[in-house]
């Protein structure tokens, strides 16, 4: 009987049975099933599923998978809509006397916010002082001008609790120079509602949950910030503060909403950024509702600095943006691009053209691997040929192989000649005078045959890293040039060779996305005139993920800022940047052994480990070249060889020399047994007053113990003053000792300028502050040149000391040349080795007239030394306590 259609019985517990004739294959399957074919059959699909997914997710079905899924670019607003004003102008007319520096007051070196602010200002160059709230106010005027055009209070309740007395002096100075307060309310440990902040009609609540941010349109304070849109979602943190008042003089700048708490939603917007128009007491001020976690916070710290110093701290609204995408045909198969995928990126390029004027992707190709991927990969090459003309291009090593890998300039220049005929051979432009190196190896630390071969191959005048001077932090990139190529700092997005998918990348998707609404890729841009961006092209395939990266990041900075985006080759932003920022042209060379990464892509025939340990910084003619060769007889010290045209010398922080590079430098200290089991060492007299010496030795030698003698500076001037004239030098022998000393500022000006060259060495603490900006007291040797000159042994056993050597006698080593006048080399019982001709000359002595002169010329800075001196807890010399008694 036919029991289909029919109702089951009921069951107990009234459950239907539902029984159906076993079907045929059922019979059979129990006939042929045993535990032995179930096992069999289940390893068998679990090999299949893992061949499967390894197959999808490596090869080239991954497309097949993926493609369907490609992700399409954020964009929440209405930002397309023409209609966007101009963006406010916060300068004014009136004559400001103020600088543009910020003054950020912390609550403890240490404190999170505090670290927030200084980096965002070093981000985007603002400068400022750091100080720690405490019981007085730091200098705030310098004459007749204001020291800081904003001033920001890390805790509102200790800016709001100040003494009386300090708050009335910042009150004088802020309304007479026009300068404005920020203030971020910190958590506070109570729940506060409606509590007033100490002095002012404003009531806060605090320790709030809050979502959904919004700006004031009408906030005079937006200028970076574009108003119109939502930060849709919870805001970072438990400890919101909002802003609650009834005077004219505050108006809203950002709003948000409560988090419904226990079903209660609190509709109406929360005031969570406050400007207050100094009405009641002519300050103006912004004051936040919580730090700077949130992104938007960021924005309006920016614009609050800009509104409150009258401009004074504006930041262009101009932004760069260039895409390189490095790597073409590169790359393992199932992850190149296919023609679809080249179709993808010009109709990009073109949607990206229009929200940034100019913008055209930057392909760095390696030609080697033309053709090298799967057939669908090789009409993805070949299609990329057919539209050269739509991009940019650039050189990026013919087989991908790293160039510091090459000791041989002429090896290089053969694999890059070989990518040139590649590009003469298929229509690809060749005059970008940029380039961009596999791994950024051999532009920085330099590899010299790199830019050697690019300049003659490829008249490259631009390059990109992201290494100089380190990888992190990324704020701290900058740009240098060398041997006329141009180095511009690279940006990360956060993709990289191996990010291809969206669904896969690393922190989950939440984490780029959350990069580009507000984050580190959007924060990026924010903070940088100029962005060069690294992408491969392996970004490019699979679903595309850089696609969606750049075009979400646009349009997320259209929404919401009122940045003006464009974009140029990359010759042009060369010359943008460093007309932006001049004082990065000069590089700064660092030591790259002290860097992993760099090391890395160093050649491995460099050595670091002989760089000098010791620097005698001079000045000149107060006996550098006695104690350089007494520490060359000191068997644990060795010097640099010889310069052959300044020979014991090499002057290399100082001047040009520092322009060949490191390799110039490491050449005069070879490694080899008598250097590495020794300490290093180099004297040039003239680094002590050299402007970016200290600096520049410090990049390079920050562990140096740094020696500069020092001997009364009149008889330093006179002495060198008598240098330069046994040199010839023509000014010199036109004018009188006196003369030179005396000259005014009306003066011609070769005697002023050898009135400077002879007096300004003499200025001892002026420079030794400037070398102690950048080395601790415990690297820097004062050393008394008078004893040097007099009782040698003595001052050898202070450097020993000093240099923590194993004591030599330097009473043996040294012996008084009565003839010479001076100690020289004891060479054997009778004869001594002493200095050369230009070291201890005879010529007449001082007139009367210009020593007093000099002494008083020089008892403010004598002064300035023995404090100095003083501070760092060293005796005075006895030639200070000389000079400085018979002054006046
Ligand atoms: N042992 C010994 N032998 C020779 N000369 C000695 C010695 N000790 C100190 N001096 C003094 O050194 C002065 C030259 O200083 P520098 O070597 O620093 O000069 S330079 O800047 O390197 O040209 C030189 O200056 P002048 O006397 O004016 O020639 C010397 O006074």
């Amino acid at each position: 009987m036919a029991m289909s259609g029919s109702r089951a019985p009921l069951l107990e517990g009234g459950e239907y049975v539902h029984k159906a004739p076993a079907p045929r294959c059922c019979f059979w399957l129990a006939s042929h099933v045993n535990v032995r074919k179930c096992v069999a059959a289940a390893m068998l699909v679990s090999l299949l599923t893992i061949f499967f997914y390894g197959y999808y997710v490596t090869a080239p079905l991954t497309s097949l998978v993926w493609r369907d899924r490609i992700p399409r670019p954020l964009s929440q607003c209405s930002l397309l809509a023409p209609a966007r004003g101009a963006a406010r102008d916060h300068r004014s007319a009136a004559r400001l006397r103020i600088d543009a520096k910020v003054l950020v007051i912390v609550e403890s070196a240490y404190s999170r916010l505090g670290r927030d602010i200084a980096e965002l200002l070093v981000a985007n160059r603002i400068r400022y002082k750091l100080e720690v709230a405490g019981k007085s106010l730091p200098v705030l005027t310098t004459l007749d001008k204001g020291r800081y055009g904003v001033i920001v209070f890390e805790s509102l309740s200790k800016y709001a609790s100040m003494d009386k007395w300090n708050r009335e002096l910042l009150d004088k100075y802020c309304r007479e120079y026009s300068v404005g307060v920020v203030g971020f309310a910190t958590p506070a440990e109570e729940t506060l509602v409606g509590a007033q902040l100490k002095g002012f009609p404003l009531f806060m609540h605090t320790n709030l949950r809050l979502k959904d941010a919004t700006l004031n349109p009408a906030s005079p304070v937006l200028r970076l910030s574009r108003a119109g849109e939502t930060a849709w979602g919870a805001l970072p943190g438990d400890h919101w503060t909002v802003f609650r008042a009834n005077s004219s003089t505050y108006e809203p700048v950002a709003w948000a909403l409560m988090q419904a708490e226990y079903g209660i939603t609190e509709r109406s917007p929360l005031a969570t950024v406050i400007q207050d128009h100094g009405r009641l007491d002519g300050v103006q001020r912004v004051l936040f509702g919580s730090g700077l976690q949130f992104w938007l916070h960021r924005l309006l710290f920016l614009d609050a600095l800009s509104y409150l110093s009258h401009g004074q701290l504006s930041l262009s609204l101009e932004r760069w943006i260039l895409v390189d995408i490095d790597d073409i045909f590169v790359g393992e198969r199932g992850t190149r691009l296919h023609v679809e995928d080249v179709k993808a990126l010009l109709a990009s390029q073109a949607a990206l053209q229009r929200l940034v004027p100019g913008f055209r992707f930057n392909l760095g190709f390696s030609a080697k691997y033309f053709h090298r991927g799967t057939a669908p990969e090789n009409c993805g090459d070949d299609e990329l040929l057919k539209h050269t003309h739509q991009f940019n291009w650039f050189c990026h090593m013919w087989n991908h192989q790293q160039p510091h890998l090459y000791s041989n300039v002429s090896q290089l220049e053969a694999e890059m000649m070989l990518n040139k005929q590649f590009a003469l051979e298929h229509g690809i432009p060749i005059n970008s005078s940029y380039s961009v190196s596999p791994h950024h190896s051999g532009v920085y630390p330099v590899h010299e045959p790199l830019y050697e071969a690019w300049k003659k191959v490829w008249d490259v005048k631009v390059t990109s890293t992201e290494e100089y001077p380190h990888l992190r932090p990324a704020r701290l990139r900058r740009g240098f040039r060398h041997r006329g190529v141009m180095v511009l700092p690279r940006q990360t997005c956060g993709l990289f060779t191996h990010t291809l998918l969206l669904e896969r990348y690393p922190g989950g998707r939440q984490r780029l996305d959350r990069s580009i609404q507000g984050g580190e890729l959007f924060q990026t841009v924010i903070n940088n005139p100029i962005n060069i961006f690294m992408t491969h092209m392996s970004n490019y395939g699979n679903d595309r993920l850089a696609l969606y990266t750049f075009e979400s990041v646009v349009k997320f900075l259209r929404c919401w800022t009122n940045v003006r985006l464009g974009s140029a080759p990359p010759l042009q932003l060369a010359h943008k940047y460093f007309q932006l920022r001049p004082d990065e042209l000069s590089p700064l060379w660092g030591n790259p052994c002290d860097d992993v990464r760099h090391r890395r892509i160093w050649s491995k025939s460099k050595w670091c480990g002989t760089l000098p340990k010791v620097l005698v910084i001079g000045p000149q003619k107060t006996g550098s070249t006695a104690l350089y060769t007494f520490l060359a007889m000191h068997p644990a010290l060795a010097p640099n060889l010889p310069s052959p045209t300044t020979y014991e010398e090499l002057q290399f922080f100082n001047n040009n020399n520092y322009l060949k590079g490191l390799d110039w430098y490491l050449e005069y200290f070879p490694p080899g047994p008598g250097n590495s089991s020794r300490l290093t060492f180099e004297k040039s007299a003239t680094y002590f007053d050299g402007e970016l010496v200290p600096r520049r030795a410090h990049a390079l030698l920050p562990n140096a113990k740094i020696i500069a003698i020092l001997i009364s500076p009149s008889k330093r001037a006179y002495s060198w003053y008598q240098h330069i004239r046994s040199h010839g030098d023509p000014a010199a022998n036109n004018y009188s000792f006196h003369t030179v000393i005396t000259a005014n500022d009306s003066a011609p000006k070769p005697l002023r300028d050898l009135r400077n060259r002879c007096l300004n060495p003499g200025k001892y603490a002026h420079y030794l502050e400037r070398w102690l900006l950048e080395f601790s007291p415990h690297q820097l040797l004062t050393l008394d040149g008078a004893q040097l000159r007099a009782d040698p042994a003595l001052a050898m056993d202070a450097v020993q000391k000093f240099l923590k050597l194993e004591h030599r006698d330097y009473r043996q080593l040294l012996k008084y040349d009565a003839k010479k006048g001076f100690f020289c080399q004891a060479v054997s019982k009778e004869k001594t080795k002493c200095l050369g001709k230009s070291k201890g000359r005879v010529y007449p002595p001082m007139e009367e007239r210009s020593a007093k002169f000099l002494k008083r010329y020089y008892t403010p800075h004598n002064t300035a030394l023995s404090k100095l001196l003083v501070r760092l807890g060293r005796p005075a010399p006895q030639w200070l306590k000389d000079d400085l008694s018979s002054a006046g």
